[in-house]
């Protein structure tokens, strides 16, 4: 049955409504000065409302920054391309990480350790089987002898050595994860930091990572290098990295351990984070990387990281906000990419095209260059990125011509090369050619083909692209907002 509610019991049951009513015996003076109060309370809150609306107005106002979202598989150089970007234009910060950075090349250095102590395992493993077992017992395999097997174990203690900075780092900031959950592979040493066996450490960009190995600058403006360590922390590999130098340097000569390596089909010096060639210089007591170093130092990306920069077109002389989405590489990381397709005013993709002998880590039966290209035609197809501009970094070009100089046929792995010359340019050429017609054929609408030779671990060739490319953009997102003819 309905049932009657009269409107004084509907005041008396809004809390609201019965706060705001007047006093019910309220004497002609308290009513004057209430209505005083209630009109000076009102004009502040019109004061604040108009402020609000014209900060509104003026945000619209303002030109929107620029969205750029760096693609293309794992090692390509997502990463480094944005190291390069920070070096342009925050160049003070940039150096402020060097010691975060040098934690990050003890750890390639020990890595590199790791896999050369590992190869030596299996070979005295393999001179123990029976010589008919099979061809890794044969005569040819190299032995370590007394010498070599003494060496390793004075150096086994690196191993605990990388061990203890792995956790060091996982012990991070841990909360910032619950935001960014990632999809689950391998057993974890923490969320933000991880090694499975053998494995590169992985990094979460959105964890604020560096600030556990970085010194505050005390507020100066210029940043002393040598200051940027905490050369008192006890924790720190470096003292004992110098003290085993010598030892590290002797196993990384040894010919027995190249020969062992070679056999095991390990190419050390073509991995990610190499530095063992200056082993001298970055186990120094007091070494601070330099910003060389800093780009070839590796850390592998999980998730999407977004990194604010405001750059100068120096010509003009105007500031734009420049947005940049790095993300992780990784197979199992690209539906995370989608989300951010739609908001785009440009795509760096990412081809290492001196790949063309290498296969994924994440799938042996994959080769690289054939995985790029299919990366390729998966965006310049996509809808969502239909009105965005693709750059396309033809990268580790450097990588390419050491390749080349050393003999490698391009075509042995690329068939369709046919009898083309195995030279830099031919195959550049060839493989510009590749993605272009690519981009040709997917695109849902015409576009123009930006397309650039790199090897954005050499700072002035890059510095040189990417100027080119902050004025492209910068104009073209003048002219979008209407503030250029
Ligand atoms: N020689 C050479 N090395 C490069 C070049 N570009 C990148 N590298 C190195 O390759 C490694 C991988 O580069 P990253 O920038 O970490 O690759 P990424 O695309 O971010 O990889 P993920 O984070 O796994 O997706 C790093 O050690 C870089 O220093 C290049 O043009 N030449
Ligand atoms: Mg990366």
């Amino acid at each position: 049955m309905p049932v009657r509610v009269s409107m004084r019991s509907l005041d008396e049951l809004d809390p609201i409504a019965a706060a705001l009513a007047p006093p019910s015996h309220e004497s002609p003076q308290e009513h004057q000065e209430r209505t005083l109060r209630e009109r000076a309370a009102k004009q502040v809150s019109d004061e604040i409302d108009a402020q609000l609306a014209k900060e509104k107005q003026h945000a619209k106002r303002l030109p929107k920054p620029v969205k750029i979202l760096l693609l293309g598989q794992s090692e390509s150089g997502k990463s480094t391309t944005l190291k390069n970007f920070q070096l342009m234009c925050e160049p003070q910060a940039f150096r402020a990480e060097r010691a975060s950075w040098r934690a990050i090349i003890h750890l390639n250095i020990l890595r590199s350790f790791r896999i050369i102590l590992d190869a030596l395992v299996l070979a005295l493993n393999a001179v123990d089987l029976p010589p008919d077992s099979d061809s890794d017992s044969s005569p040819s395999y190299p032995r370590p002898d007394t010498e070599l097997l003494a060496l390793r174990t004075r150096l086994l203690p690196l191993l605990d050595v990388e061990d203890a900075l792995t956790r060091r780092l996982a012990t991070l900031d841990v909360d910032h994860l619950h935001t960014t959950p990632e999809p689950a592979r391998g057993p974890l040493i923490s969320n933000i930091f991880r090694r499975r066996a053998g494995k590169e450490i992985e990094v979460n960009s959105a964890v604020a990572w560096k600030s556990a190995f970085m010194r505050d600058p005390g507020g100066r403006e210029s940043f002393d290098t040598q200051n940027a360590v905490d050369w008192d922390d006890t924790e720190d590999p470096g003292p004992l990295l110098h003290a085993r130098s010598e030892d590290m340097q002797r196993l990384w000569t040894h010919p027995t351990v190249r020969a062992i390596l070679d056999r095991q089909g390990i190419r050390l010096q073509e991995t990610s984070g190499f530095f063992l060639d200056e082993l001298e210089v970055v186990t120094s007591l007091r070494y601070v990387p330099t910003d060389g170093h800093i780009l070839r130092a590796r850390l592998k990306t999980l998730g999407v990281s977004e990194h604010r920069m405001r750059l100068t077109d120096p010509t003009r002389g105007i500031t734009r906000e420049f947005w940049f989405y790095d993300v992780g590489g990784h197979r199992s990381m690209v539906p995370k990419w989608v989300p951010y397709f739609d908001d785009m005013d440009a795509v760096i993709v990412l081809a290492p095209i001196s790949g063309f002998d290498q296969v994924l880590e994440e799938d042996p039966n994959i080769y690289r260059l054939p995985d790029s290209l299919e990366l390729w035609t998966s965006v310049v197809s996509n809808k969502l990125l239909q009105k965005t501009d693709f750059i396309l970094f033809l990268n580790k070009v450097d990588i390419l011509q050491a390749k080349i100089t050393s003999g490698i046929q391009f075509a042995d792995y690329v068939p369709s090369y046919g009898r083309r010359p195995n030279d830099m340019d031919s195959i550049t050429r060839y493989m510009r050619k590749q993605f272009m017609n690519i981009m040709k054929q997917a695109s849902p609408s015409p576009r123009i083909f930006y397309c650039h030779l790199t090897n954005v671990i050499d700072i002035k060739a890059t510095t040189y692209v990417l100027d080119g490319i902050r004025d492209v953009l910068m104009r073209f997102h003048l002219k979008e907002s209407r503030l250029i003819a």
